[in-house]
């Protein structure tokens, strides 16, 4: 891939301009972000309102008052007074504190490769008005509206891929968006609805003036994890969509290899009661329920079956067991993110109430990182079974009989099947496995003057759970296309005929359909889904199988009920 390519992807966005298209709007300030918030704002553009709960307005102004106070008595507080970080034994005075806040932007303008996909920074940007709006960080109204503003009007500022240990939070990450949002300077720009521009001039085009930040602004500005928090919402959120295609894509491979429905028994998964496993063996039973490619065994029979085995391979039935403790992983990083979107992460905090500032850390972005470590893991265990369920598949000695490499037309004998498809899929499971590796506990040097000297690598651990994401949505449209194919062959086992949607549960026709609508090739009960070699590019499949599940599409609408079980 070239430099051009890999920047345009990296600046990916979902559906340009980011403006309001529906009357739904995200209430920011009440504290109780989602997930799903964060994603219809960052994406699609749902419009933000400030919560006009009047005692959160009052606090914010009381967090000012607050600093300027502290200023103009000449209280030694960290950031405001002070220098920064190993130098904040520096007293900054009164007549310097402005200047110390615009001075923090200039020196930390040092982010490095490509840039953040803008529905990242649109999630940063969210997060860290909702931040301010707990009134702990002493930063005027005015600013946080005009995160609003941008959000709503589609400004966004241009955010470098590399530059934050995330450990004082995103301050490099997070310098961009403040010089963005106070127009700083040309040297800072942003895209407008599709266009890129300086801030300063898109300021101009929302007749905004220029702002001063005031003591504490800068530091409240970029003292926090809303970046590395951002990213990791997005990532959430589309693993989470994956995690519930995974279970789509075995429904299928288990019809396809006419495994049994016994091992999902609620029996079996009462006795060992965790509640990912319960969560799984649950789902999988309703999903093959009343199919006809399954072998009926719920009431305890099994049957010698030739040279084929009693019982299914561990991972058809062990499936519950080993996605089990993924599912349970995956709930609990959806939780952690959330109270971090929920959370004020700056540093110092001004208890208004007692009139008082605590020097802490919030910033820290340790949830982040660990939680961001992990999903990569769990997308790389994910990844790892599906590969075995495709092996299965293309192997007749492990399939039950279905062809090799699931060959449509056998009478045509230079048809190979879906040889290269597993082929480019084995190409990417390794990978995924690879990002599985965790960031957080690579230590840099000890950063700046040993004051940064513990550090989370958040943000540079969302970064790659991003690109985790982005290649596992490649290699679940791969795995679908094995699943779709593997199910029409084996109703021509069984019925005959090669439209799978006579055969297979109810719960899986759906995604079954949307796999097919989306590559152009609707259920015939004349051919499978892949006849001949030479009939279709199964690479423009790829793509568009992993489009639609990027962008929400039939295929991922058609695991939603799956999706909304997942808690
Ligand atoms: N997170 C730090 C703030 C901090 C630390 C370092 C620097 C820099 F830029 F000098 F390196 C800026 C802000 C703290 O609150 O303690």
């Amino acid at each position: 891939m070239n430099t051009l390519s890999l920047q345009q992807n990296i600046t990916r966005s979902w559906q340009l301009p980011f403006i309001d298209t529906s009357d739904s709007t995200v209430i920011v300030g009440d504290r109780s972000l989602t997930i799903d918030e964060v994603v219809s704002v960052a994406r699609y553009g749902t419009r933000v309102t400030l919560t006009d709960n009047a005692d959160v307005i009052k606090g914010v102004q009381a967090s000012c008052d607050y600093i300027n106070n502290a200023v103009e008595t000449g209280q030694p507080i960290y950031g405001v007074t002070s220098g920064f970080g190993g130098m904040a034994h520096v007293v900054v005075s009164r007549e310097q504190a402005a200047e110390l806040q615009t001075n923090l932007i200039w020196f930390l303008k040092s982010g490095a490769g490509g840039r953040l996909p803008l529905a990242d920074v649109r999630a940063a940007m969210l997060l860290r008005a909702n931040s301010h709006l707990y009134g702990a960080s002493g930063i005027r109204l005015e600013l946080i509206r005009r995160l609003e503003t941008f959000l709503n009007t589609g400004v966004t500022p241009h955010v470098y891929e590399f530059g934050s240990i995330g450990a004082s939070g995103d301050l490099v990450p997070l310098s961009y968006i403040t010089g963005a949002l106070i127009g700083l300077d040309s040297s800072f720009s942003v895209d407008f609805n599709g266009k890129e521009m300086s801030a300063p001039t898109a300021l101009r085009q929302l007749s905004l003036p220029q702002l001063q930040l005031q003591p504490k602004e800068g530091l409240a500005m970029m003292n926090g994890t809303s970046v590395m928090t951002g990213i990791a919402a997005n990532c959430v959120y589309d693993a989470r969509v994956l995690l519930a295609l995974a279970m789509g894509v075995h429904a299928l491979a288990i019809q396809g290899l006419y495994g049994t429905n016994q091992s999902f028994h609620p029996f079996i998964h009462q006795r060992k009661p965790h509640h990912g496993q319960l969560w799984t063996a649950n789902q999988m039973f309703t999903l093959l329920q009343g199919s006809h490619l399954v072998r009926d065994e719920l009431d305890g029979k099994h049957e010698y079956r030739g040279q084929e085995l009693i019982q299914d391979r561990y991972s058809l039935r062990c499936l519950p067991q080993y996605i089990g403790p993924i599912v349970d992983g995956v709930l609990q990083i959806t939780k952690q993110i959330e109270i971090e979107m929920n959370s004020v992460t700056d540093n110092p905090l001004i208890d208004v109430e007692n009139q008082a500032s605590y020097h802490g850390g919030n910033f820290l972005g340790q949830y982040v990182g660990m939680g961001m470590d992990h999903l990569r893991y769990y997308i790389g265990l994910l990844a790892k079974h599906i590969d075995v369920q495709i092996a299965l598949l293309v192997s007749p000695e492990f399939s039950n009989g279905l062809p090799p490499s699931l060959v449509g037309n056998p009478e045509r004998s230079v048809n190979m099947g879906l040889k290269g498809l597993q082929i480019s899929g084995n190409s990417i499971m390794p990978l995924l496995t690879f990002y599985g590796n965790s960031l957080a506990d690579r230590f840099p040097t000890h950063a700046e003057q040993f004051n940064q000297n513990i550090n989370s690598q958040g943000y540079t651990s969302a970064t790659l759970a991003r690109r985790s994401v982005d290649i596992f949505q490649n290699y679940m449209a791969i795995a679908l296309m094995f699943g779709v194919q593997a199910v029409d062959l084996r109703t021509y086992k069984m019925a005959g005929h090669y439209d799978a949607r006579q055969c297979l549960s109810p719960a899986t026709v759906e995604l079954y359909t949307a796999v097919r609508q989306v590559v152009g090739k609707p259920p015939s009960s004349l051919r499978p889904y892949i006849w001949n070699d030479n009939e279709q590019s199964l690479d423009k499949h790829i793509a568009r199988i992993s489009a639609d599940i990027a962008t929400g599409g039939l295929i991922v609408q058609a695991v939603q009920d799956l999706l909304s079980s997942l808690h």
